[in-house]
């Protein structure tokens, strides 16, 4: 799998309450498109040309949220593009914290909720593919 190259990088904020000593995570309710509406998501977006992952997972979130963030440590997947979503994308993943800014739908998001960061999680409605990746957050 390794080889395989994904067309589309996907990049996603782990957005937790503290580095330091972590409890919540925020995540966004996707408002689009219709297969993955209503479902929740790490807030990010797909890297532009020209762009680092981490420099397009600092601009998305000021996009879509109107946060500032600091990145932490990344979430590794199996690839070296992170964590396969489908044929075409694979995602990288960052734990990150809020720096500055209140975070709001600006864009993308039919909602934005904190939840506690205990099993409980694993029950959301997630986009399928987050699943492993959430697992691996609850593992570490
Ligand atoms: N942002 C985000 N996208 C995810 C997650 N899980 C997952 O399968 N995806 C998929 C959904 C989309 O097909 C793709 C990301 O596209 P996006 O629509 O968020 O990207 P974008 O903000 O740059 O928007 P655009 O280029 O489509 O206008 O990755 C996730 O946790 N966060």
């Amino acid at each position: 799998m390794t080889d395989t190259v994904y067309p589309v990088q996907v990049v996603g904020a782990a957005l937790v309450d503290s580095l330091q000593n972590p409890t919540r995570i925020l995540l966004g309710q996707r408002s689009a498109p219709p297969a993955l509406a209503g479902l929740w998501e790490f807030p990010g977006g797909k890297v532009e040309p020209q762009e680092s992952c981490q420099e397009a997972l600092k601009r998305e979130l000021v996009e879509e949220l109107g946060v500032e963030i600091i990145l932490g440590r990344e979430i590794s997947g199996p690839h070296p593009q992170g964590w396969p979503l489908n044929e075409k994308a694979s995602m990288r993943v960052w734990l990150a914290e809020i720096i500055d800014g209140q975070p709001a739908t600006l864009q993308d998001h039919l909602a934005l909720e904190w939840f506690p960061l205990d099993s409980e999680l694993l029950k959301v409605a997630w986009i399928p593919a987050n699943l492993p990746i959430t697992r691996a957050i609850l593992s570490l």
